[in-house]
């Protein structure tokens, strides 16, 4: 597949979000809408209200990243609520296929989410109840923060166990991508990338994404996987 950018707006203005949406609409395919409920991670974002506020203003189809403590109560109430990508965290999930198959059932696509020190090979049989593995490149709950490399052998784990069961799972990143990182992850087997800070710091954060773009184009070609 060829890369995709999802810029997460826990960089933008969060006073103008529809504005700031506006602003990457050209650019990117998705808005990463990071939701954190401050006991998953040690942070509080937005919650379901303001995503169905977002869903009625974005034209672009929304990637919510759930980094919350019950994603099984709460993901499919994102899903019905029209978000296009509904992904939950391995570690929190109690009924993760119980859940992923409702999500899908809603007509949403089902990510999975696994943090740094999470391996991926428990989640092999999992790949196919799902339409994305997202594997964290920091520490969850912040913006900002610089990519754990530690996390690549990973990502390029990941890329082989997909590609051995031809399975259409993509492959995401998320955190620490910018101009310094991408084409590591798209060399390791990464096919949508998020950025926060790379995109929402920048001067003009429509340039950024086809940066951003234009530079995961060349390393996943060089890397065939
Ligand atoms: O899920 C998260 C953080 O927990 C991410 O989506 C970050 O929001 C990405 O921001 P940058 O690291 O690109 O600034
Ligand atoms: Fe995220």
């Amino acid at each position: 597949m060829a890369p995709q950018i999802s810029p997460s707006i826990l960089s933008a203005d969060f006073a103008r979000l529809a504005e700031e949406i506006a602003r990457i609409s050209g650019s990117a395919d998705w808005v990463h809408v990071d939701v954190m409920d401050n006991h998953f991670v040690p942070n509080l974002t937005l919650g379901l209200p303001v995503v169905q506020a977002l869903l009625d203003h974005s034209p672009l189809p929304l990637d919510c990243h759930l980094m919350i403590e019950d994603p099984d109560r709460w993901a499919p109430e994102y899903a019905e609520a029209g978000a296009k990508s509904v992904t939950i965290h391995a570690e929190a999930a109690k009924a993760p296929i119980r859940t992923l198959r409702t999500i899908r059932a809603a007509g949403a696509r089902a990510g999975l989410g696994v943090n740094p020190a999470t391996p991926v090979d428990g989640f092999e049989d999992l790949l196919g109840e799902i339409d994305m593995l997202l594997l964290m490149t920091v520490e969850p709950g912040f913006g900002g923060q610089k990519f754990l490399d530690v996390v690549l052998p990973k990502v390029r784990r990941a890329r082989e166990l997909i590609k051995g069961r031809d399975l259409p799972v993509w492959l995401q990143v998320d955190g620490g991508v910018s101009a310094e990182t991408i084409e590591r992850c798209a060399g390791a087997g990464a096919d949508v990338f998020v950025a926060g800070s790379a995109v929402y710091g920048a001067d003009d954060p429509a340039e950024a994404i086809r940066n951003l773009r234009a530079q995961a184009e060349e390393a996943t070609a060089k890397a065939n996987w």
